[in-house]
């Protein structure tokens, strides 16, 4: 079982491009065009595949959220903040 994290725990591992709101923690993102945000779609599905946790993914032409919780724990695990990582990745290397 995933360890649900209390939310000071949370906000320590946050860092600087995402944001908690209760047991969701989210980064938007701006891209170059609408076929770059895409692009971005699909690198994150690998790696939420490889991880077998997924984020909810809000796509708004250029801009994307990315939303992170557990869902099969009912809160924040490491599981979102691993992910949260690979995310902030994939966008850093663009
Ligand atoms: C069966 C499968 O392993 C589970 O449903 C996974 C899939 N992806 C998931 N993603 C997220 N964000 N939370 C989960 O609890 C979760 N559980």
């Amino acid at each position: 079982m995933t360890e649900i994290l209390s939310d000071s725990e949370a906000d320590e591992r946050l860092g600087t491009h995402w944001t908690r709101s209760g047991a969701v923690i989210s980064r938007e993102a701006e891209l170059a065009s609408f076929m770059q945000a895409i692009e971005v779609v699909d690198r994150v599905a690998v790696l939420a595949e490889a991880a077998d946790h997924h984020p909810d993914i809000d796509i708004r032409w250029r801009t994307l959220t990315f939303r992170l919780s557990t869902h099969s724990a009912g809160g924040l695990t490491a599981k979102d903040f691993d992910l949260a990582q690979q995310i902030d990745e994939v966008l850093a290397a663009l």
